[in-house]
C-alpha cells in the first residue's frame, strides 16, 4: 500500500457570486428540477441508504447543521485515531498535466516498473521542454522578435522562454541520452534495487484507447462504468455479426451511418509482444507523453463479461444486418457505433476530449457523470424489457422523478437502477404520467441528485486580473456550451439525451466537481526508489549503484518525487463541511480504491464530522481570505470564537475612542 494524503479540493467560487443559480433547494432550473425533485425525507432516506451500504458507520447527515447547509455528525462517541467511515470514489481523474506518473485509470496504482516510471518522466520533460520551445519560438517566425510591432501575438518569440527551454533539453541530456530514455521505458535497462519495488504489469484498455490499467477488474470496472461510451478508439472490424447483434439494443436510435461492431478487440489476442511500454519507446517524440498503445491483455475476462451482458440483451437484427453488410463491404468498421442503445461516435469523441484537455479537465469528469448516468438508465431499461414497450408520447420527467422517489425500493449507488424501475412499474406509477425512461433516467441520476450544486459559470471565482465579471461568466458558459455541444455529437440517447444533455445539468455537474470535489495525491514509487538508494550504507557498493543512478536523478531534478494527484468526487466525504480545528483526516488506499475518513481527537456523539479544505495554521485573516474564495464566511466553532475575540477587541478600542474623546 502506499502511502496516501489528501487535501479537499473544493474549487474556489466567487463570494460575489451571491446570485448563482441554487440548485440545492427552491431556485432550481426547470431542466434540473426534472432529475432533481426531492423533499428532505427522500434525501435523509437516500444517505441513509447509502450509509447502511458502507456497513452503517457511526455517523448521520443531517440537512442543516449550524447553517452550513448538511453535514455529517457522529451518533455515538467516536475514539481518536478510528476509522469513521471508508469509501470509494464515484468518479475520478488523474490531473491532465499529471500525466508523466503512469497510473492505473481507474484506482490511481503505480503500474509498470520503477525504470519504466523514470523513462515516461524523462520523455515527458523531453516533451515539455519541446513544447516550451515550440510556444515561446513558433515556427517559420524564427526571425521575429516579441515586441517588434508588426507581428500577432501569437506569431511573437519570446527569446527568453525559448533560450530557457533549450538550455533545460541541453542540460537534460547531459545527463542522460536519448538512447537511456529510450531503454528506461522498453525495459532493455534494469536499475539496482528496483526488485524491491515492484509495481502491477500495465493492462491496456481492450480498444487501444492509451488508458492503462492496473488489472483487468480495473479495466472491466471502468468499461462497464463509463469507458465503454467514452473511449476514444473505434471499435475493431468485426466478422462477427452476430455479436454485434447482441450488443445493440436500439437500431432505431442508429443514425445511417450506424455500424455496431463486436466490442472485443482481435488485437488483445495477441502474444504479449506489443506492450504499453511501446508508448514510450521514442523519448522524445510528442507522442511519448500521456499516451500509450494498445498492448496485450488479459482482459479475457472483461470481454466475457461484456458478450454474457450483450447476448443477454435484445437482438436487432437490422442492425446485426447492418454490421454485416458494412464488416462484408469494407472489412472495417467506421467510429459510430451503438451500446445498449446508445449512440457513440468515437471521433467526435476524442474531439470532446481534446477540447477539455485544452481548456477544462473537469468536463471529463462531467463527461463520467453524463455516461455513467445514460448507462444506468439504459441498462436498467434493457434489464426490464421496457426498451421494447411503447413509451408515453409526452415524458414527464418531474413526475418520473417523483415516482421514482416514491418508491419503497429507489436505488442507491449501488444497486441498480432496474430495480426503480420494475417497482415503479410494476406498483403502477409509471401509469400515472412517467414513463419507463424518465424513471429509469431519474433513477440513474441518483447517486449525484442531493449532491451540493451550483452552476458552473455563475460559482466560480473570478481572478484577480478579470476586470469585466459579465464577459468573464459569459466567457465560461460559453465554453461549457462548446463542451456540450462536443459532447453531444459524441453520445447521443433520444431516450434521455434531452433531460441529461442540455447545458443546466451540464453546468451543475461541472459547479458540482467545482463544489465538492476532493484532491487525492499517491506518493510515487520513484521517490521511494530514490530514497532507498539515498538511504543504502556508505561504501563501495552504494557508490556503484550511485553512479548508475545520479545522473537520472539529476535530469530529473524536483521531478523524481512528483506524486500522482488526482481529483474525485464522493458521495458521503463530500458532506462533510470545514471546520478550522478539524476533527478528522483523510486518506486513500489505492489497493482497494478507498477512500477513509479518519477520527484525528475523541469525537462525542452529536458532534459534527469536520475536515480541512485550507491550511489552518495560517492566521484568522488568511484563512477567511482563503475560504472566501471558496465562496463562504467560514462558521466554525474556531472562526466564531476568534471573530467574537476580535469583536472585543475592536469594542475595547471603541471604548479607547470614547477616551481619545477627551480631547474634547
Ligand atoms: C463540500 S460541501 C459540504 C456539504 C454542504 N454543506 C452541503 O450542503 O452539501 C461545501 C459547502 O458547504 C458549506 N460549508 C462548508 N463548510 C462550511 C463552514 N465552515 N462554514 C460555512 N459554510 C460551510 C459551503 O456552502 C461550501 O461551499
Amino acid at each position: 500500500m502506499l502511502p496516501t494524503f489528501i487535501c479537499c479540493d473544493t474549487l474556489a467560487t466567487s463570494s460575489k457570486a451571491s446570485n448563482c443559480t441554487v440548485i440545492k433547494g427552491g431556485a432550481m432550473s426547470s431542466r434540473l428540477q426534472g432529475l432533481e425533485t426531492s423533499n428532505n425525507d427522500s434525501t435523509l432516506a437516500h444517505y441513509a441508504e447509502v450509509l447502511k451500504s458502507l456497513g452503517a458507520p457511526p455517523i448521520e447527515v443531517q440537512l442543516d447543521v449550524d447553517g452550513k447547509g448538511k453535514g455529517l455528525v457522529a451518533t455515538r462517541d467516536i475514539s481518536e485515531g478510528e476509522t469513521v467511515f471508508t469509501e470509494r470514489p464515484l468518479v475520478s481523474l488523474q490531473h491532465t498535466e499529471n500525466k508523466a506518473q503512469l497510473v492505473c485509470h481507474l484506482c490511481l496504482r503505480f503500474i509498470g516498473t520503477v525504470e519504466r516510471q523514470i523513462g515516461h518522466k524523462l520523455s515527458c520533460l523531453v516533451d515539455d521542454c519541446k513544447a516550451a520551445y515550440r510556444q515561446a519560438a513558433p515556427e517559420n517566425d524564427a526571425t521575429r522578435v516579441a515586441g517588434d510591432g508588426d507581428s500577432d501575438d501569437d506569431n511573437e518569440v519570446d527569446l527568453e522562454g525559448a533560450l530557457e527551454a533549450g538550455e533545460r533539453l541541453e542540460q537534460l541530456y547531459s545527463y542522460v541520452s536519448r538512447e537511456r530514455i529510450q531503454d528506461l521505458s522498453s525495459g532493455a535497462e534494469r536499475l539496482p534495487l528496483t526488485e524491491d519495488f515492484q509495481l502491477p504489469h500495465p493492462v491496456p484498455c481492450r480498444r487501444g484507447c492509451g488508458d492503462l490499467y492496473c488489472s483487468s477488474a480495473c479495466e472491466e470496472e471502468s468499461w462497464q462504468h463509463s469507458h465503454c461510451l467514452l473511449c476514444t478508439a473505434a471499435p475493431p472490424a468485426t466478422t462477427q455479426p452476430s455479436a454485434a447483434a447482441g450488443c445493440s439494443s436500439d437500431p432505431a436510435a442508429a443514425g445511417p451511418s450506424t455500424v455496431t461492431a463486436s466490442l472485443a478487440d482481435p488485437s488483445l489476442e495477441e502474444p504479449a509482444a506489443a506492450s504499453a511500454v511501446d508508448a514510450d519507446a521514442g523519448a522524445g517524440s510528442s507522442s511519448g507523453c500521456g499516451s500509450g498503445s494498445a498492448g496485450p491483455s488479459s482482459s479475457t475476462t472483461a470481454r466475457e463479461a461484456e458478450e454474457a451482458s450483450c447476448s443477454s440483451s435484445s437482438s436487432s437484427s437490422a442492425a446485426a444486418a447492418a454490421a454485416a453488410e458494412t464488416t462484408s463491404a469494407g472489412g472495417k468498421a467506421g467510429p459510430v457505433e451503438e451500446l445498449y442503445g446508445i449512440r457513440v461516435d468515437r471521433r467526435a469523441m476524442a474531439a470532446f476530449a481534446q477540447h477539455a484537455r485544452e481548456t477544462n479537465e473537469i468536463f471529463l469528469l462531467a463527461a463520467q457523470v453524463v455516461a455513467a448516468t445514460l448507462l444506468r438508465a439504459a441498462k436498467a431499461l434493457q434489464h426490464t424489457g421496457s426498451m421494447t414497450a411503447p413509451s408515453a408520447p409526452a415524458q414527464d420527467s418531474a413526475a418520473a422523478a417523483a415516482a421514482t422517489s416514491s418508491c419503497a425500493n429507489a436505488p442507491s449507488e449501488g444497486s441498480s437502477a432496474a430495480a426503480a424501475v420494475a417497482t415503479c412499474s410494476s406498483s403502477g406509477v409509471a401509469k400515472e404520467g412517467a414513463t419507463a425512461e424518465a424513471a429509469a433516467l431519474s433513477a440513474a441520476w441518483r447517486p449525484y441528485q442531493f449532491a451540493w450544486k451550483r452552476c458552473w459559470w455563475e460559482a466560480v471565482a473570478v481572478p484577480d486580473d478579470v476586470e469585466d465579471e459579465e464577459e468573464f461568466r459569459g466567457q465560461l458558459r460559453e465554453l461549457a456550451s462548446d463542451s456540450l455541444e462536443l459532447l453531444s455529437a459524441a453520445i447521443s440517447d433520444p431516450r434521455f439525451g434531452p433531460d441529461l444533455l442540455n447545458l443546466q445539468v451540464y453546468g451543475s455537474i461541472v459547479g458540482m466537481f467545482e463544489l465538492n470535489n476532493l484532491g487525492l495525491s499517491v506518493s510515487s514509487p520513484v521517490e521511494d526508489f530514490f530514497l532507498a538508494v539515498d538511504e543504502m550504507e556508505e561504501g563501495a557498493e552504494k557508490e556503484a549503484v550511485v553512479r548508475v543512478t545520479q545522473p537520472l536523478l539529476d535530469a530529473l531534478d524536483s521531478d523524481y518525487a512528483t506524486p500522482c494527484e488526482a481529483t474525485a468526487f464522493l458521495a458521503i466525504q463530500s458532506c462533510i463541511n470545514h471546520s478550522c480545528d478539524p476533527n478528522c483526516t483523510a486518506a486513500c488506499d489505492t489497493g482497494d480504491r478507498t477512500v477513509t475518513v479518519l477520527a484525528q481527537r475523541d469525537i462525542p456523539a452529536g458532534e459534527e464530522i469536520t475536515l480541512s479544505y485550507i491550511d489552518v495554521s495560517l492566521p484568522y485573516k488568511q484563512r477567511q481570505a482563503q475560504l472566501a474564495d471558496y465562496g463562504f464566511v467560514c462558521r466554525c466553532s474556531r472562526c466564531t470564537a476568534e471573530a467574537a475575540a476580535a469583536r472585543a477587541r475592536r469594542g475595547a478600542s471603541a471604548k479607547g475612542g470614547v477616551k481619545i474623546g477627551r480631547r474634547r
